[in-house]
């Protein structure tokens, strides 16, 4: 695997469309900690990139950088077409952020946090109040307008925090892991509210853990580790870049799986193991599985050889890499965060 792989992508990769944010070379370092080691980012505009990385491994760093709220020690960056160190005013005008550093006041009702947001935009009085009805209702949150922002659940919170991110019309917005700790349900209805935007004409900047969740919204994906892009490239792309394709076969009874894994040891092809650090759930117990890229003739050749062999299995499926293949292969193996698992019903190999 090279140390770096940028790929190209038809979808939302295309130099030539204008960017919404770009950057090159770009380094950030605490004390003697670096944490950004020259990043070269390129985000046309109305897509979404995520950015990807382990705990630490300087995706928040990258955020506030490219969002004014911290200056980087080298590098150039454009965000909206203006300079991140010449014009941050500019920058702020065109751009909004959420995510762990929320803006949301608990103290107050979520129609005043609403309200202050529009004073801040210097919106007139009553085109504030318009926007936060519109953003409110929009954001399905008018049954809960006029309670404090501390009795929300953490999904109205996420979800406030957005619509106030929207009262100034943002054409770029950050969302530093905007669905950490939300349950699935809340989780989907995040999703779908990024894509209203992105439709919308909005370009999304995320980071996130999650990987189900760079591959369901983003054009483009870069995986950050140690500081460097280690790979970029559409979901599909990245995919591509690491083994994991497989053939599985299951069995129910275990003197078929026995004499099947034998003739496979035979054959010299591997059989099934957990991955590191994985669970055996009892139907895996009795899987096997045969390296494969999924084609239709290595399929055929693996029938054939099935048949020959006298191998017939209860269950039969073909797996492609997903995410979290290409997470653990590029990031040195790092395990997600307990608790933060990237898909936690996946097949566990
Ligand atoms: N103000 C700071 N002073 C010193 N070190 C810092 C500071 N901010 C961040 N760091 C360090 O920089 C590294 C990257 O932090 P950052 O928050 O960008 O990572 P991250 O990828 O967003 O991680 P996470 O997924 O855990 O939020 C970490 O080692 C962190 O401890």
């Amino acid at each position: 695997m090279p140390s770096s792989v940028m790929l190209t992508s038809n979808r939302g990769g295309d130099h030539a469309s204008p960017a919404a944010v770009s950057a090159v070379g770009l380094r950030k370092s605490y004390g003697d900690r670096t944490v950004l080691d020259g990043i070269d980012l390129h985000i046309p505009a109305g897509s979404v990139f995520a950015l990807l990385g382990p705990n630490g491994a300087g995706k928040t760093t990258a955020v506030k950088i490219l969002s004014t709220l911290i200056t980087a020690d080298g590098g150039q960056a454009r965000v909206a077409g203006h300079d991140l160190a010449a014009d941050p005013q500019a920058v702020r005008a065109a751009i909004g952020v959420t995510g762990q550093f929320s803006a949301v006041d608990g103290l107050i009702t979520g129609e005043e946090n609403m309200l202050l947001m529009a004073d801040l935009h210097h919106l007139p009085r009553r085109e504030g109040r318009r926007v936060a009805a519109e953003l409110l209702e929009r954001f399905d949150l008018t049954d809960a307008a006029k309670k404090p922002a501390a009795t929300y659940s953490g999904g109205m919170k996420r979800r406030l925090d957005i619509a106030m991110t929207l009262v100034g019309g943002p054409r770029i917005i950050f969302l530093d892991e905007p669905t950490t700790g939300l349950d699935p349900r809340s989780r989907h209805s995040m999703w779908q509210i990024i894509r209203e935007l992105v439709t919308g004409g909005v370009t999304v900047f995320l980071t996130t853990q999650y990987l189900e969740e760079a591959d369901q919204l983003a054009d483009r994906i870069a995986v950050l580790d140690g500081g460097r892009i280690a790979a970029e490239g559409s979901a599909e792309e990245l995919k591509r870049l690491v083994p994991g394709g497989h053939v599985r076969l299951r069995f129910t009874d275990p003197a078929a799986h026995r004499s099947a894994a034998a003739a496979l040891r035979e054959a010299a092809l591997p059989h099934a193991r957990p991955r590191p650090g994985g669970r055996t759930p009892a139907d895996e117990a009795l899987a096997l599985r045969i390296p494969s890229d999924g084609s239709q003739r290595e399929l055929r050749s693996i029938l054939d050889w099935l048949d020959a062999a006298g191998i017939e299995a209860d269950e039969l499926t073909v797996h492609t890499p997903d995410l979290d293949d290409v997470f653990f292969a590029l990031t040195g193996g790092t395990d997600p965060q307990p608790g933060r698992p990237g898909r936690p019903e996946e097949d566990v190999r």
